[in-house]
């Protein structure tokens, strides 16, 4: 126990340090209640403080001076406010709860009279005097001890070296309104008490820092400046996601002035996940990185060419079609396409263009042929072979501006263009005849004006017809780049010997797709490395770190792409093979093919094994679903064992779980989710239930909020998120029957923070043989 009078020497310091904070957020408060009014004054008048005189160029010179001198006090003015906004979120942060932890800590060579105890909270706070610390960032050097150690020798990373000593204390608090509500010194792992304390509460629509509660091995990764690519392969519920947040926030503090929020990416994997997550750096104090998904990324580059298939779409045809020979075309077909294999086959294909093969489109005007598709191949492939494809592309939509122009002149005496002279607006007119008039020899009744006037008129309404054209060869769609790709899909050379099995059927489907404007998911990266690799990589050089969440649902093809497009980052790929849901996993391993992409000395790996989310009753009951599932280790807070029901019929069904939903409810589990396998059994759960459980929502592949209360939810779009109570609504063999659906089963059950339900009708799927229906004894 702690004598009492620590406790009060503490809170007689924490009282110290909120006052400080308060006076610096009331003066910091008028200070931008004035900067508030010089904006809005400066904006007010800010044309009468500009003398405004354009009459000599002298004067006009003036003017823009003065112009460019009040715009630039407004946005220094902008800036100063808004850095002092930003420092008074902080402060009111700090108000509520200074600090979280302290370490004391002694250098080797000083005396232990000397010691000067560390505060770490969210931001850092100087005394009056600005000599001293009163709170550490707790991403400063010397807080990664509070991480790192417990009791005993430490030593710490600066810029300038390596500072040893050793730790004599390590302290927790809760604080909450300037009150100390816990205090515990700590040992190893930091307080599980508070830990119990922050996961034992009701989830929330979103995520909460980490940063008090940070684990030893998660600090690894979020602390992690050297390796080109950081691996972290982590159980369900191991902190992956926060740790990858608040790493986010820790490369911030690192490298301001360098690094800023838009320089850093986040892929998350799906909408809604992006507005769960969103919180948690501002409440760190910090912007928010670039968040989207990959799906938005390929849609972003496609969606002019083809109506795209997205990734749970994709999911919902493997978990519900009807097996067929289309089906295993279909299936082998996402699987070649993932793989390093077909990178390869590209990479040859596209070689071979450099030779012969490369598609053309015709350029066509007003329903004629101007220049036509021979023509351009010609062309094309009458400039040097050793030249790469995309100069030589360049080289012919050079000639095929110069080819317009020429054709363009020739276009103007044409009939058309006399008929829309006839329609022109009187503006045009207006603006040709000054134009005209301003040069020499015009002047206005001439017959030779009137020629010259007509020219003009037919040249700008033939440039402005073929605008589109010239911009349709500035971006190279000359070139049939869907034929192009289509072709790789009947071509088959026998010495390849690497094409699978069934890729005459897995052609024939492609091309079908292909024909109907529409491109599978498989095939939308495929289909954009051979666009690149023959028009020119679309490299992005202002990333600096990618973060790749739920990374083992990306193929080896998307990582490699990743790679090839963002050049000159870092990546921190975040995943669990437990959780590889997409058909493309049996690729193999596709952290290992993404391990290989880089050099051993630029990779680094990091297992988290201890699962954080659910209690240890559910913890251990799911781990018996996975093989492997032995190495998890739960977090020890306790809640009930999960229960399995059977189900007569599906009207009882839906009544079972109306109630169990009620008496959740009842118990203060504030988010409740009924997970379905696909969007379709989400969909008639949905409408089962909504007539009998009040305020229940259904959420699809488009829902963009993540909200709290009951909802419906398909089990692949439950990743990355959890919820407080987990209700499955069929285990049943014949709806997890298959052994590729066991992650996704794994994956659903696994979102269940405090409690978790199975329902099933008829028989349970085999997944849950190895599962113990109560308590084993060894744990009471
Ligand atoms: N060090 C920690 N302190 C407090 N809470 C933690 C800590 N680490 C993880 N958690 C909590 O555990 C839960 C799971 O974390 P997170 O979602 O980051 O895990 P994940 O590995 O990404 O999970 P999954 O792969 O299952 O989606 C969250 O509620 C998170 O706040």
């Amino acid at each position: 126990m702690m004598p009492n009078s620590e406790l009060e020497q503490e809170q007689l310091r924490v009282n110290r340090v909120t006052k400080w904070v308060k006076e610096q957020i009331e003066g910091l408060q008028d200070q931008a209640g004035e900067l508030r009014e010089d904006i809005v004054d400066i904006r007010k008048n800010f044309w009468d403080d500009v003398t405004v005189n354009f009459e000599d160029s002298a004067e006009s010179a003036e003017t823009h001076a003065s112009l460019k001198q009040q715009a630039e006090l407004l946005s220094e003015r902008e800036r100063t406010r808004r850095v002092a906004m930003e420092q008074l979120g902080l402060l009111k942060k700090l108000a509520q709860s200074p600090y979280f932890g302290r370490i004391d800590f002694v250098e080797d060579g000083e005396s232990r009279e000397a010691i000067e105890p560390i505060y770490l909270g969210v931001g850092s706070l100087l005394d009056e005097s600005g000599a001293n610390y009163l709170i550490y960032d707790w991403r400063a050097p010397i807080s990664g001890l509070y991480y790192d150690y417990s009791p005993g020798p430490a030593k710490y990373e600066t810029p300038s070296g390596q500072i040893s000593g050793e730790m004599t204390l390590k302290r927790q608090y809760i604080i909450r309104q300037g009150e100390i509500e816990g205090m515990f010194d700590t040992g190893v792992t930091i307080g599980d008490e508070i830990l119990q304390a922050v996961l034992g509460k009701q989830s929330d629509s979103q995520m909460k820092s980490i940063v008090a509660t940070i684990q030893r091995e998660q600090n690894q990764i979020i602390r992690n400046e050297r390796a080109r690519l950081l691996l972290v392969q982590g159980a369900a519920g191991s902190g992956k996601t926060s740790a990858a947040l608040q790493r986010v926030a820790y490369l911030l503090y690192r490298y301001r002035g360098t690094l800023n929020a838009d320089q850093i990416v986040l892929f998350s994997p799906n909408p809604m996940f992006n507005s769960y997550v969103a919180t948690v750096l501002p409440e760190l104090g910090e912007q928010n990185m670039q968040q989207t998904t990959y799906q938005q990324y390929l849609e972003h580059r496609l969606v002019q060419t083809f109506d795209l298939e997205d990734p749970f779409s994709q999911l919902e045809y493997t978990l519900s079609a009807a097996h067929g020979s289309e089906y295993d075309a279909r299936i082998e077909g996402i699987r070649y396409k993932s793989s390093l294999a077909f990178i390869g086959l590209i990479d040859r294909y596209a070689a071979s263009l450099g030779e012969k093969g490369l598609r053309f489109r015709a350029m066509k005007f007003r329903g004629r042929t101007l220049i036509t598709a021979e023509a351009i191949h010609e062309h094309f492939y009458s400039h040097n072979r050793s030249y790469p494809i995309p100069n030589r592309l360049r080289m012919t939509a050079e000639w095929l501006l110069k080819e317009l122009t020429r054709l363009g002149r020739e276009e103007r005496g044409k009939r058309w263009v006399e008929e829309e002279m006839e329609l022109l607006d009187n503006e045009t007119y207006n603006t040709v005849y000054s134009e005209l008039l301003d040069k020499e020899g015009f002047t206005q009744n001439s017959f030779d004006d009137h020629k010259r006037e007509s020219d003009r008129l037919a040249a700008i309404i033939v440039q402005e017809r073929f605008k589109r054209l010239r911009s349709r060869v500035k971006r190279l769609k000359f070139l049939d780049m869907p034929e192009v790709y289509r072709q790789l899909f009947h071509e088959t050379n026998e010495q390849e010997g690497e094409y699978p099995q069934l890729w005459a059927a897995i052609c024939e489907g492609t091309a079908e797709k292909l024909a109907r404007k529409e491109l599978f998911y498989e095939d939308a990266t495929p289909y954009l490395y051979l666009k690149e690799l023959l028009e020119g990589f679309q490299t992005n050089t202002s990333v600096k770190h990618l973060f790749v969440d739920e990374a083992q649902d990306y193929s080896p093809f998307q990582f490699h792409y990743l790679k090839k497009i963002f050049p000159s980052c870092k990546i921190t790929a975040l995943g669990d093979l437990n959780q590889s849901i997409f058909a493309h996993a049996v690729v193999g391993d596709s952290f290992h093919a993404l391990s290989g992409m880089y050099e051993e000395q630029e990779t680094e790996r990091v297992v988290l094994e201890r699962s954080y989310r659910s209690t240890r009753q559910i913890s251990e009951f799911t781990s018996s679903f996975i093989a492997g599932g032995e190495r998890i280790i739960p977090f020890n807070r306790s809640g009930p064992w999960p229960t399995i029901t059977p189900i007569a019929d599906e009207e009882e069904l839906a009544k079972r779980i109306a109630q169990r939903i009620e008496e959740l409810k009842k118990q203060g589990n504030s988010s409740i989710a009924v997970i379905g396998k696909t969007a379709e059994e989400s969909r008639l759960a949905f409408e089962a239930l909504s007539a009998i459980v009040p305020d229940i929502h259904l959420i699809a592949k488009e829902t963009s909020t993540f909200e709290q209360g009951v909802v419906v939810i398909p089990s692949y779009l439950a990743k990355g998120v959890e919820f407080d109570a987990v209700i499955l609504y069929n285990a049943s063999s014949l709806v997890y029957g298959r052994e590729d659906e066991r992650k996704l089963f794994y994956t659903a059950c696994t979102r269940a923070m405090h409690e978790l339900h199975l329902y099933y009708l008829g028989e349970p799927t085999s997944f849950l043989e190895k599962a113990q229906l109560a308590e084993p004894l060894k744990n009471i």
